[in-house]
């Protein structure tokens, strides 16, 4: 874990992961063979790179029931709170439709309407993520969406992990499919013999998963690009060194690529976090993976005053951030950039990844910058209302009729103008 100065916070900057040509390539390949040969074509992508044959990979619905007795009762008893939170969350997200009318009986407004078709991309590979299913689906729901269909891929028994399943049965998913990659992401852009198409796609994966959802974006919407997961900490005296040890390796567990910052200005809790980190390093199962991540992303850097901490902090950009300071809704009014912002001792990272209610999928790569977590907004499109009365038409006529002229459209202008025969 690299001890850093904060003239050095630059070589932290992450981008978006564009893979090789090689990758992208295979990626138009998978796309293009799901668009001519369908179910055929993902069930060959999935034999090759999920190590699996499955001739009908849809779930069924005996499978998802299954699936949920199947799982402990505390289990299932925690997915139903957390459903809970989340649902109360995103409740509040929810826009609604607006009309408003002026004196001259014109009526201006924004239509607020679900999508048909969500795809839900559960990503598999070395952990299960039943939370993942609750974080996407739900804000779908709550949006009002009616058909969501939910892809994620295989173990080589050809079986999904039944948290994931016991998840999607919960919250009513029944369009569950085995696939994984751009095959997935194809047939959910593109549609299959027993996949019809979506509009839009949500969900994390890897640089394949990425890569197809950067190439379907225009024939359908994507959410983002989410990279590894990524927190930052800004601590300071009031800190725990354990706890703020804690806090980074639960990210740095993800993937060898995941980020684990902490910004201070107490040089005794850098070295006392930096100790501890190692020390439970080597307590963790998923020793390999965190101790990568850590040795190539993990950083800590002492500034000299809070101001430079925070403005670290705004550079670094991070998915998470947690402020373990002694004013931390204080030093929160100073920070412009965060996916998702965790304010004092007890509201761990954890927290929000699996129960508090916020969305767990969240800008990476610093783009919190310019975006936003996943939100219900994400799954509504809004159409602009425009009702002019006659009165309005000859208040205003001439005036757009020129405003066309101006830009060289006689054809706009006549639209209007043909409108006074009305009133002659
Ligand atoms: N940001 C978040 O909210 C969040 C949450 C959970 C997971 N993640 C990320 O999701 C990712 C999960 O990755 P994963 O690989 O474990 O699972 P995945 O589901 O993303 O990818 C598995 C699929 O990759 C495809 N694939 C593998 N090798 C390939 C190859 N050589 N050519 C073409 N396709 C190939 C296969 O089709 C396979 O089904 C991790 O990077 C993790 O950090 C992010
Ligand atoms: N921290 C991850 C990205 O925000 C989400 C997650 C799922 N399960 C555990 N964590
Ligand atoms: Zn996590």
């Amino acid at each position: 874990m690299r001890m850093m100065m904060r003239s050095d916070v630059s070589s932290l900057k992450r981008s978006v992961d564009q893979g090789t040509e090689e990758q992208r390539q295979a990626v138009r390949e998978i796309i293009q063979d799901v668009k001519n040969n369908g179910d055929q074509a993902v069930r060959a992508y999935t034999k090759r790179f999920d190590r699996t044959d499955i001739e009908n990979w849809r779930v069924t619905k005996t499978e998802l029931a299954e699936a949920y007795t199947s799982i402990d009762e505390n289990d299932r008893t925690i997915l139903v709170e957390a459903a809970a939170n989340i649902r109360n969350f995103h409740e509040k997200q929810r826009t609604t439709s607006w009309f408003d009318s002026n004196a001259n009986g014109t009526i201006l407004g924004q239509k607020v309407t679900p999508i048909d078709g969500a795809g839900i991309y559960v990503p598999g590979g070395t952990a299960a993520y039943p939370s993942s299913v609750l974080m996407n689906v739900i804000p779908a729901q709550v949006a009002g969406v009616k058909r969501i269909v939910m892809v994620t891929p295989p173990n080589t028994d050809g079986n999904i992990p039944a948290g994931v399943l016991a998840a999607a049965h919960l919250l009513g998913v029944e369009q569950v499919f085995k696939a994984g990659g751009a095959q997935a992401i194809a047939a959910l852009a593109y549609g299959t013999e027993t996949l019809a198409p979506v509009d839009k796609i949500t969900g994390p994966g890897n640089v394949y998963v990425a890569l197809a959802k950067r190439e379907v974006f225009g024939d359908v919407d994507i959410d983002m690009i989410a990279g590894p997961s990524e927190v930052a900490v800004l601590a300071d005296h009031t800190a725990k060194a354990d706890e703020v040890a804690a806090d980074l390796l639960s990210q740095a567990e993800h993937d060898a690529r995941s980020s684990s910052i902490l910004v201070t200005t107490e040089e005794s809790l850098a070295e006392e976090v930096r100790t501890a980190v190692y020390s439970q390093l080597r307590t963790l199962p998923r020793y390999k993976i965190a101790k990568a991540s850590i040795e190539d992303y993990g950083a800590i850097i002492v500034c000299d005053t809070k101001a430079e901490a925070l403005e670290t902090i705004n550079e670094i950009a991070a998915e998470h951030l947690e402020i373990v300071t002694e004013h931390p809704f204080q030093d929160m009014a100073k920070v412009k950039h965060s996916g998702a912002i965790f304010l004092g001792p007890y509201s761990s990272e954890p927290v929000g990844d699996y129960y508090a209610g916020p969305n767990h999928v969240l800008p990476t790569n610093g783009t919190a910058r310019f975006s936003s977590p996943l939100t219900v907004d994400d799954f509504v499109k809004k159409s602009s209302v425009i009702s002019y009365s006659e009165q309005a038409l000859q208040q205003n006529g001439d005036k757009i009729a020129q405003f066309a002229r101006l830009e060289g459209l006689e054809a706009h202008a006549r639209a209007i103008e043909t409108r006074k025969e009305r009133w002659k």
